[in-house]
């Protein structure tokens, strides 16, 4: 590799080697949202758990049909039916239990009402707007596999099985860790030189997206003894400690240094744009060792990196597979670039038509330059020392969260 940058897929092995998930813990399904199970959930009851009518109308045995049936009960959702006298109908809501021996259900549109009964036409199949039991979930079948990430429909499942509680992944603790006496908090008075924190908001928010815990977040004076001491307090809390800033080349970068001296340096520098100066290692902590993860000050360069590595580093954590990879999009370029040394992740605005899916980029892809990431919903993969040309077909990771 050029100039002893380390391969994007070397660092991730690097970062994710050994990594194992969390404990599960058990949680309220209405607190769920968004947790990861720990385990399979087998369904306990068929759902639906009784035959039931699909529509407003008349349940009855489909070779009846064809003439005047009399009406020999009324069955609302909710209530039990009785079994369904021979050569009569069933008045019937949806969702209402079909009666034993009927096996389909017309709907109210299509009979005439007389004064003997209801005329059905003849042409109901058996089975007809009848739901069966256990259509959806049979119990005992596999109502969730392990590492789901339990977002809407899924808390509808749980619900549909009575289910209160569920066992889902400890949450990884994260610790945010800014560096650089520039950087100053909104709220306080900016003095020449100084910037505010971007990058602690956007990452906290990422983080949350891909289900981790922000637990601890502190600003580091660019001060190697101060460093270490945060970066040890860190580690004790914290699965995983990362940094913005500091670990570039600069008399002022002291990240690295004190990783090494608290723990170790597995990996730095990258042939990536932006995040070139990433680094990886891991901290000891209280309860056994963090992951370290050090990210360039520049904004995008942290945002980047957090699509990059925190991602699929907390998908190892919580052992959910939706967050281990980003899914991989073809789309025509909409514009024209070069590459050297680095392989470009270029924020792109993906857009759907009918002729597929088109990558545009914004127009500063600098580092620094945090609008690029406003719009973009993609990051289109531009290979190392390759051309790229506006209508050839360019690789995109889909920034979804899960
Ligand atoms: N001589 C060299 N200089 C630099 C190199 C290099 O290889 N040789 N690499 C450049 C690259 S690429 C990057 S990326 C940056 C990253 O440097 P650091 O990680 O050490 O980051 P800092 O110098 O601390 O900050 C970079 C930049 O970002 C601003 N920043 C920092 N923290 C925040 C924050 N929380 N919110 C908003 N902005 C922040 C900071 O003020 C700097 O402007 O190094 C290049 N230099
Ligand atoms: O890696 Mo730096 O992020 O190119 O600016």
């Amino acid at each position: 590799m050029a100039d002893d940058l380390q391969s994007v897929e070397a660092a991730l092995e690097t970062l994710l080697d050994g990594v194992s998930p969390l404990p599960g813990e058990t949680v309220p399904c209405d607190r769920a949202a968004g947790r990861v199970l720990a385990a399979s959930i087998a369904a306990r009851l068929d759902v639906p758990p009784f035959d039931n009518s699909a529509m407003d109308g008349y349940a009855l045995r489909a070779e009846d049909a064809g003439r005047v049936l009399p009406v020999s009960q009324r069955i609302a959702a909710g209530q039990a039916s009785a079994p369904l006298e021979s050569g009569s109908c069933a008045r019937i809501f949806t969702g209402g239990a079909i009666p034993s021996g009927a096996d389909c259900v017309v709907m109210q549109e299509r009979v005439e009402i007389r004064d003997d009964g209801v005329w059905i036409p003849g042409d109901i199949p058996s089975g007809d707007n009848v739901r069966r039991r256990g259509r959806d979930v049979r119990a005992g079948s596999e109502l969730l596999p392990t590492g789901t990430r339990l977002e809407a429909a899924a808390l509808g499942q749980l619900a549909g099985q009575g289910v209160t509680e569920v066992e889902v992944r400890r949450r990884p603790r994260i610790a945010l860790l800014s560096t650089g006496d520039e950087v100053i908090s909104p709220g306080e008075p900016l003095a020449s030189g100084q910037i505010y924190n971007s990058n602690r908001p956007m990452l906290k928010r990422l983080l949350e997206r891909f289900g981790a815990d922000v637990v601890h977040v502190a600003s580091v004076p660019d001060d190697f003894a101060t460093t270490c001491s945060m970066l040890a307090e860190a580690a004790e809390i914290a699965d995983v400690v990362v940094t913005t800033g500091g670990v570039s080349v600069g008399e002022e970068d002291h990240v690295k240094r004190a990783l090494k001296q608290l723990g170790q340096l597995d990996l730095w520098r990258l042939a990536m744009r932006p995040g070139k100066p990433l680094a990886l290692g891991r901290l000891s902590g209280a309860h056994g060792e963090a992951r370290f993860i050090g990210l360039p000050g520049n904004p995008v360069s942290g945002y980047v990196g957090a699509w990059l590595f925190l991602r699929p580093l907390i998908g190892e954590l919580l052992d959910c597979p939706a967050l281990k990879q980003l899914p991989r999009i073809h789309a025509r370029s909409e514009f024209a670039t070069r590459t050297q040394a680095r392989r470009h992740y270029m924020r792109v605005a993906l857009t759907f038509d009918a002729e597929g899916p088109r990558a545009t980029a914004f127009a500063d892809q600098n580092s620094a330059v945090l609008s690029s990431c406003i719009a973009a919903n993609a990051l289109a993969v531009v290979p190392a020392y390759s051309e790229l040309r506006e209508g050839d077909t360019v690789e995109c990771l889909w920034l979804v969260e899960a």
